[in-house]
């Protein structure tokens, strides 16, 4: 078995800069975690890509090619769906060891995640190749810091659950830029909640659009709140414990160190105490 996390998310919302903090966490811990680079127009990242689309296919080139002539968006739709063409190239640079564990630094496209099909194939592909799949949305919590930011947040993140049909984790990122007041203020929402939600959405008082639509607006915070359907999970990077619970969490999604956990379980049931524990008096 080998790992991976899909790391997708809007333009600008932090994905490179989780993935060379999650590479650099694993490298203190003696993990070895490596990154792969699907941005074909990425101009800047901190990490040591393991393989990087760019020496495939760049945009640029798609966009100055005479018969293409895309523009930026089209020309990265163009870009994913040459890798896959060339999957062979990918499933090479890949190799084949066990127990791998890789993040997938996606572009910000957000289209490529909520209904084009390139991303779904490229993930049947890594399921095929032996992959433990999820993706981990990320979303910058700056835009999430009221009632009305947090819905439609929260429905991009749910649009892209349903789109990618993966065990998916979201994430708050940038929690480092919120101020004390701000932090409280979103711990609101952290519980899926529509009263916190729909409380702060008419505070600020309800523009005509909210008043228009006030029944479909309450009836999208009770779907979310009767199935707990998402959930965030507010990420500092600087903040090493932070790190590592979220980390711990990611794996268990994707089974990660599963057989470990088994054999420190054995271990630990041969300690006397740890039995007493177990039983119910
Ligand atoms: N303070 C702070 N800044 C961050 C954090 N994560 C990202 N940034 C900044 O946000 C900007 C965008 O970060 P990137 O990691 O490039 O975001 P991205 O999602 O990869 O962006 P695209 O690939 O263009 O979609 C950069 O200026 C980063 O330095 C964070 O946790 N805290
Ligand atoms: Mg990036």
């Amino acid at each position: 078995m080998r790992f991976a996390q899909l790391v997708v998310g809007p333009a600008g919302s932090g994905k490179s800069t989780y993935c060379s903090a999650v590479a650099q966490y694993g490298a203190d811990m003696n993990r070895n975690i490596e990154v792969i680079n699907l941005d074909p127009a990425a101009e800047h990242f901190d990490y040591t890509p393991l393989v990087d689309i760019r020496e495939l296919i760049q945009v640029q080139d798609t966009m100055e090619d005479e018969e293409l002539h895309f523009g930026p968006n089209g020309g990265l739709v163009f870009c994913i769906e040459y890798l896959l063409e060339n999957a062979d190239w990918l499933r090479t640079r890949l190799g084949e060891h066990e127990d791998d564990y890789i993040l997938f630094d996606c572009p910000g496209q957000i289209e490529l995640y909520t209904h084009l099909t390139a991303i779904k194939r490229l993930i049947t592909l890594l399921q095929d190749w032996n992959f433990n799949v999820c993706s981990v949305f990320l979303m910058d919590v700056q835009f999430m810091t009221d009632g009305s930011k947090f819905l439609s947040g929260t429905m991009a993140a749910l649009s892209i659950m349903v789109n990618l049909e993966l065990p998916h984790v979201n994430i708050l990122s940038k929690m480092d830029l919120l101020s004390k007041t701000a932090r409280r203020r979103l711990e609101r929402f952290l519980e899926p909640d529509s009263h916190a939600i729909l409380g702060d959405i008419e505070l600020n008082g309800l523009s005509a659009f909210n008043l228009k639509y006030k029944s479909l607006t309450e009836s999208f915070g009770k779907l979310i709140e009767d199935y707990s359907l998402v959930r965030f999970i507010p990420l500092n990077l600087k903040n090493h414990e932070n790190m590592g619970d979220l980390l711990i969490t990611i794996d268990n999604v994707i089974q990660y160190g599963e057989d470990q956990d088994i054999k420190t379980k054995d271990f630990e049931e041969q300690e006397p105490d740890v039995f007493e524990n177990l039983t119910n008096e």
